[in-house]
């Protein structure tokens, strides 16, 4: 029991950096110059007209800043923003609730929007496209169908798979934004930003080698400076080193690429156990026990980034810059 209501208050502790970390105005909200630009550019527009700003479709690889951008969305126009997600909104009703409820101009987030189940996706259209809402009322020959008028709102999706968002559903967003991977550069400019606000002082090139190691993601930039933050403050005297930081990252096992040991797990099971691919996702999941979701959304679209693996239509294959990175030959076939 106390060991849960520690861990509550740990999340609780978590959740709360989590919001001071998240930039809250485009002017804080580094990089992807053009989903901001377009972005800023509608939010104006829809000020000007008085209007509330077409729904907005953000997609991309995890932790890349949709729920911040969406924050920023919300806080730009001065509304307020409603967060909910796809699996969370089990019944039409759940829905009719949430959408009932907004105010004037609001903003609703659905995250993962990709895997809203098909009853409640068909609510939603008419209250994207005409606000409206129609519910069923009464059971069988005495059913009938109620239409109600619903504030004027924004929708912003998000998700990791666009690719399994229905058609319709996607055709109903004005704005769809692609959010890309960080440049190093924008990453030591974020982990310096969080090093500012959690109030612990690093040096340059020790910023410069945790973005270096972040995958692309400030999620991860962030997580990363933590982790070494408490090396440096139990090993060193507070302040973060390049030193501390490689010594700390090098614990962690996270290579200078950014890989973990997941990483590694998974492209030497396509090397050592299939010959490099191609080798179906669910094979390469069981190999290494992780859950094919989790390789796919996580794991795989950095090293597909990278340059590391290959999607073929016969399954993933490593490419030789993995080999030699992972210090394998190469056989000589490839
Ligand atoms: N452009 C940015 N500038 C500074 N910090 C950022 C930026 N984007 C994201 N962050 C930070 O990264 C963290 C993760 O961002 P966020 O939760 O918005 O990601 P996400 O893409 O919505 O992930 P998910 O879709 O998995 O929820 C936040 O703590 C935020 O502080």
């Amino acid at each position: 029991m106390e060991d849960r209501i520690i861990s509550a208050h740990l999340m609780m502790e978590e959740q709360t950096m989590e919001l001071s970390l998240r930039p809250r105005y485009f002017a804080e909200y580094i990089g992807q110059s053009l989903a901001k630009e377009n972005l800023k550019v509608y939010i104006e527009a829809a000020k000007m007209r008085n209007e509330a700003l077409d729904h907005v479709l953000l997609y991309g690889p995890p932790g890349l800043g949709k729920t911040t951008l969406c924050n920023i969305i919300a806080n730009e126009l001065g509304v307020n923003m409603r967060t909910t997600s796809g699996p969370a909104i089990e019944r039409p009703g759940d829905l009719a609730a949430i959408l009932t409820n907004l105010q004037e101009g609001d903003v609703l987030f659905i995250d993962e929007i990709h895997r809203l189940h098909r009853t409640v996706e068909e609510v939603l259209y008419p209250a994207m496209e005409d606000f409206v809402l129609d519910i069923i009322i009464g059971k069988g020959p005495s059913a009938r169908s109620v239409r109600l008028d619903l504030p004027k709102f924004t929708l912003v999706g998000a998700t990791t798979r666009v690719g399994l968002l229905s058609a319709p559903l996607r055709d109903r967003f004005g704005v769809i934004s692609r959010l890309e991977y960080y440049t190093i550069d924008e990453l030591t400019y974020i982990v310096s930003r969080t090093a500012d606000i959690l109030q612990v002082q690093i040096v340059g090139e020790a910023a410069t080698e945790v973005g270096m190691r972040s995958r692309g993601t400030p999620r991860i930039a962030n997580r990363l400076l933590k982790r070494v933050r408490d090396f440096a403050q139990v090993k060193g005297d507070g302040i973060i080193t390049l030193d501390i930081a490689k010594a700390a990252l090098a614990s962690i096992q996270v290579d200078h690429l950014g890989l973990d040991e997941i990483d590694h797990k998974m492209l030497r099971a396509i090397i050592l156990s299939f010959q490099g691919g191609p080798v179906g996702l669910d094979t390469i999941a069981a190999t290494i026990g992780e859950e094919s979701q989790t390789i796919e959304d996580v794991y795989e679209p950095y090293l597909l980034q990278i340059g590391f693996l290959q999607r073929t239509p016969r399954g993933r294959m490593a490419t030789p810059a993995a080999y030699q990175h992972l210090g394998l030959p190469l056989p000589a076939s490839k």
